[in-house]
Formats: structure tokens, C-alpha cells, sequence
């Protein structure tokens, strides 16, 4: 595998500070070398640089608008130019309003993707549902075709255009789930495993009809949005919002070491790990282990050895 890091240490997307500190410390906890001692080709991109954007008001409830805009415009290009250099992109966040950059940038470079989103939550409001205001609870809404009638012209958007079908997109680890979310995911028919049905398949049967899904066309390319929280906060506590009954630490390895056997697995986001979410040493240390033990099975870690 080779594989293109790029840190993304950007928090503007919602109302916690301190996720914007989650790529250094999953590059502290050795995730290059982890990735070189298992084989693969590693070339760290280094972290983006977000430069500050003054008056940044907000546009009806959106918050920091023009800030994720810019920030994800940055971000696309820098995973365009990964993926250019044949490489699987790894996106360190920050919080999930960055995968807006990351399937942009990955689109423009693989054109049709399958998506999957691992999280606790659909992050699928579009500019006019959002209860909060925060953009990492939208960002699957500025991406959608069929949504993009429902996304009103923004400052520090005009650069993005929605590049993945609804039918391309697969969640797993749903369980906090707005009304109008709900709505949508219903509307456009989306394919989801939501803890429920994690519960009643059993997580290889999710992987089984989650591939199944995924290539019931034509194979595309995959880009894995891995939200840290669709975990148990039992597991990955540092996370700015958790929720409970998530999958366990084996569910979410399954998960990654399943994906890594398509052999399709072309960029992988790994965000909101928020170490001032951590309660103590141990909760931040064990959020980010996952992280990386999650990244280590997207690329051929196997546990049985
Ligand atoms: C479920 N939707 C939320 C959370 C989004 C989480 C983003 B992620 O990237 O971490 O997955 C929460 C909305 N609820 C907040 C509490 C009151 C009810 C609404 C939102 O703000 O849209
Ligand atoms: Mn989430
Ligand atoms: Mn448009
Ligand atoms: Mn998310």
C-alpha cells in the first residue's frame, strides 16, 4: 500500500476547541512508522494551513461559513495532488465538516466514489435543517446530487460542486439521527446500517450486504469518512459528540480490515478526535489508539497476526 497522509488541524465546523489537535497526536502515536512496519509506502504531506478569516459572520444559522469554505476548497486540492501522486489519501482531522474537501478533492481525481460513513451520526442537514448551525453535522448535504437544489449560495463555496450519488453512499453506526435527517435519508432511499441493524445482522453480515450494495453496479473506487464517534464512547470517549450504544473496538476494526480486502479502499477520513474531550489521560489515549489501530487495518493489519 502507499499511502499519502494530510493533516487537517481545523475545528470550525462545530463549537469545541481542541479537535483541531487530533492529526498531531495520531502522528504521536506513531502512525507512520506503524504504517512502514506493516509495509507500506508512507509519505506524510505534513498539516494545511488555515489562515484566519476575519468577520466571518453567520450566514442564517450556518457558523463560521466562509472559514469551512475556505478550509475545505485547501483541502481538495491538497488530496487531488495525493491521489495525483497514486497514493490512498489519509485524512487527519479536524472535524467532519472536512470530508466536504476530502470527497471534492478525492472526486475530482477517481471521479464516480462509493462512500462510506461510519458514525454515530448522518451529518447530512443541509444549510436550512441544521439545528445548530454546525457544519460537521451538514457536510453530506453539500456533496449529494440530488440535494443540490436544497443548498443556497454561500461565500467560500462557489468552488464546490456536489460529485456523489445518493445510491453510492453507505452508513454504518447510526444513532443519533435528526428529524429532517431522517427525512432525507428516507427520501433518497440511502442505504444504512444503523446500530439496530448492527445488533440484529451482526457486524459481518453489515459488511457482507454493505459490499454487496457498494458493487451491485459497476466497482467504484471507496472513500471511508470515519467518524471516531460512530465508536462506543467507551471506547473512543474524546470525541465532541458522543453518543451511546456505538460499535465496539472488534466492530470497527472489522470494519476497516473488510474494507481493506475490497482492494477498492482509495481514501480514508479519520476526524473529530478531540483530546479536550477527554475526561483523563487514558480516554484521550485510548480515543486516539483506535484511531490509529482503525488506519492500520484500512492497510493490512490483521489480527491474527
Ligand atoms: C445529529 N446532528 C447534530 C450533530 C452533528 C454531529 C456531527 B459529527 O460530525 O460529529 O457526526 C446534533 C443536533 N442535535 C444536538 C443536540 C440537540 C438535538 C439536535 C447537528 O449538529 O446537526
Ligand atoms: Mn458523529
Ligand atoms: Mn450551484
Ligand atoms: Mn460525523
Amino acid at each position: 500500500h502507499c499511502v499519502g497522509i494530510i493533516g487537517a488541524p481545523f475545528s470550525k465546523g462545530q463549537q469545541r476547541d481542541g479537535v483541531q489537535r487530533g492529526a498531531d497526536l495520531i502522528r504521536a502515536a506513531g502512525l507512520v512508522q506503524k504504517l512502514k512496519g506493516q509495509g507500506c509506502v508512507v509519505k506524510d504531506y505534513g498539516n494545511l494551513i488555515f489562515e484566519d478569516i476575519p468577520n466571518d459572520e453567520p450566514i442564517g444559522r450556518l457558523k463560521t461559513p466562509r472559514a469551512v469554505g475556505r478550509a475545505n476548497e485547501l483541502l481538495a486540492g491538497a488530496v487531488l495532488k495525493i491521489k495525483s501522486d497514486g497514493n490512498t489519501c489519509v485524512m487527519l482531522g479536524g472535524d467532519h465538516s472536512l470530508a466536504i474537501g476530502s470527497i471534492s478533492g478525492h472526486a475530482a481525481s477517481r471521479h464516480e466514489l462509493s462512500v462510506l460513513w461510519v458514525d454515530a451520526h448522518a451529518d447530512i442537514n443541509t444549510p436550512l435543517t441544521t439545528p445548530t448551525g454546525n457544519i460537521h453535522g451538514q457536510p453530506l448535504s453539500y456533496l449529494i446530487h440530488e440535494l443540490h437544489s436544497k443548498i443556497p449560495i454561500i461565500p467560500h463555496f462557489s468552488w464546490l460542486k456536489p460529485c456523489v450519488a445518493a445510491k453510492d453512499i453507505v452508513y454504518i453506526g447510526l444513532r443519533d439521527v435528526d428529524p429532517e435527517e431522517h427525512y432525507i435519508l428516507k427520501h433518497l432511499g440511502i442505504k444504512m446500517f444503523s446500530m439496530t441493524e448492527v445488533d440484529r445482522l451482526g457486524i459481518a453480515k453489515v459488511m457482507e450486504q454493505t459490499c454487496d450494495h457498494m458493487f451491485s453496479k459497476v466497482k467504484k473506487p471507496i472513500h471511508l469518512s470515519f467518524d471516531i464517534d460512530a465508536l462506543d464512547p467507551s471506547v473512543s470517549p474524546a470525541t465532541g459528540t458522543p453518543a451511546a450504544g456505538g460499535l465496539t473496538y472488534r466492530e470497527g476494526i472489522y470494519i476497516t480490515e473488510h474494507i481493506c480486502q475490497t482492494g477498492l479502499l482509495s481514501a480514508v477520513d479519520m476526524v473529530e478526535v478531540n483530546p479536550k474531550q477527554g475526561k483523563t489521560e487514558d480516554e484521550i489515549k485510548s480515543t486516539v489508539n483506535a484511531a490509529v489501530d482503525l488506519i492500520l487495518s484500512c492497510f493490512g493489519r490483521v489480527r491474527e497476526g
